[in-house]
């Protein structure tokens, strides 16, 4: 492999026992973090502002919960895991005027960095741990004594340790139990932001829906073309999760085969890809960053029309329905974040 990648023997847990962590934010990372960090025996504490609904989350785990500025004033590493559009105000207001020389300021994902909304003084150590997985596969992963890889960056060496320090962060969280891969800040966030946008968010969600509504307007019963453009894509993906593409492709039968390889590329033709190289542009250019960020600003009007519109999309109800048929895949969400 060309990149670099670190397990439980190349890091020293020992780096991050030794520090305190405040971990700001308890939603899907935030909760992973804090519970796996101190199952590891280190010393940690949550930031949430007085009125956040997580609050009563972290402190029915016993964790001791402040104010994110107290937090970061406790801290000697604190892991901001606020959703990205938060951290711009949040540092200002609660993270900066609480660093001192010698501290880290850690990231799970690096959009603030990259992208300049976050300036953190030079004397500060800066490194991101950022698992490939939502936040509670990480946790239940930890907890089976295993861990999701995740991929580990230094964008601000002041210590000349930051690296060690952030592996055995790695290491708390059952990240170098997978494996760390080495990265930056900006491989990172360019390739997830591209990855969520064209394949796994929007473009997987976009080919669902129009496959969906291409059967439902030639008259097909939405049951079926449900089954068929949704359900089972979760059958087709734990095969490729498996093996690759070339496992699925062995699983499934020779019309499906045939069909596939003649007709998948006229469905994500030169256009698509092209459309992808935009997409890939619009976020290497900056230009997504600040459309997001005056989106945000703006109180998120297209994104709450888009959301709606996709809440209202008729395969969401042709859904629901199915899915209380099926006992086994309409789950409540049981975790504790
Ligand atoms: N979701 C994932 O699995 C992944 C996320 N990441 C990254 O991890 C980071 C966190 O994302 P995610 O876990 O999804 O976030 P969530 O939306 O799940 O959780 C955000 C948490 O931050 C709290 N919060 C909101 N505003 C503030 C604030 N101003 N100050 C302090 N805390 C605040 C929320 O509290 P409240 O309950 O009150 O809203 C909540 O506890 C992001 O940088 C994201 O890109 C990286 C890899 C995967
Ligand atoms: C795929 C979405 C993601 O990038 C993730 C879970 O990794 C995110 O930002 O939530
Ligand atoms: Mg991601
Ligand atoms: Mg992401």
């Amino acid at each position: 492999m060309s990149v670099e990648v670190f397990y439980d023997d190349d890091a020293d847990l020992g780096l991050i026992q030794g520090r305190k962590v405040a971990v700001i934010g308890y939603g899907s990372q935030g909760h992973a973090h804090a519970l796996s960090l101190r199952d590891s025996g280190v010393d940690v504490v949550i930031g949430l502002p007085a009125g956040s609904k997580s609050r009563p989350k972290a402190e029915e785990q016993g964790l001791r919960v402040l104010t994110p500025a107290e937090a970061a004033a406790e801290a000697d590493v604190i892991m901001i895991l606020a959703p990205d559009t938060a951290q711009r105000g949040l540092y200002a207001e609660a993270i900066a005027p609480n660093l001192a020389a010698g501290k880290a300021l850690f990231f799970g994902h690096g959009f603030n960095i990259r992208y300049g909304l976050i300036k953190p003084p030079a004397d500060v150590d800066v490194a991101m741990v950022a698992p490939k997985g939502p936040g509670h596969l990480v946790r239940r992963q930890y907890v089976d004594g295993k861990g999701v890889p995740c991929l580990v960056a230094v964008e601000q060496d002041a210590s000349g340790n930051a690296f060690g320090l952030a592996l055995a962060y790695a290491k708390a969280i059952g990240g170098t139990r997978a494996g760390a891969i080495r990265t930056t800040f900006t491989e990172e966030t360019e390739t997830d932001l591209f990855g969520e946008q064209a394949v796994l968010c929007g473009g997987a969600a976009a080919l669902v829906q129009t496959g969906f509504e291409v059967l439902t307007e030639a008259g097909y019963a939405p049951e079926v073309a449900y089954f068929e453009c949704l359900h089972e894509l979760k059958l087709i993906v734990d095969l490729m999760y498996e093996g690759g593409i070339a496992r699925m492709r062995y699983s499934i039968s020779d019309t499906a085969e045939y069909g596939d390889l003649s007709r998948g590329p006229r469905v994500i033709d030169s256009r698509v890809k092209e459309e992808m190289r935009k997409i890939l542009g619009e976020i290497q250019s900056g230009e997504f960053a600040r459309e997001w960020v005056a989106e945000d600003e703006a109180g998120r009007p297209n994104f709450a029309k888009w959301r709606a519109e996709g809440a209202a999309h008729p395969i969401e109800e042709t859904g629901q329905k199915l899915r209380a048929m099926m006992s086994w895949v309409d789950r409540p969400i049981t975790e504790t974040a």
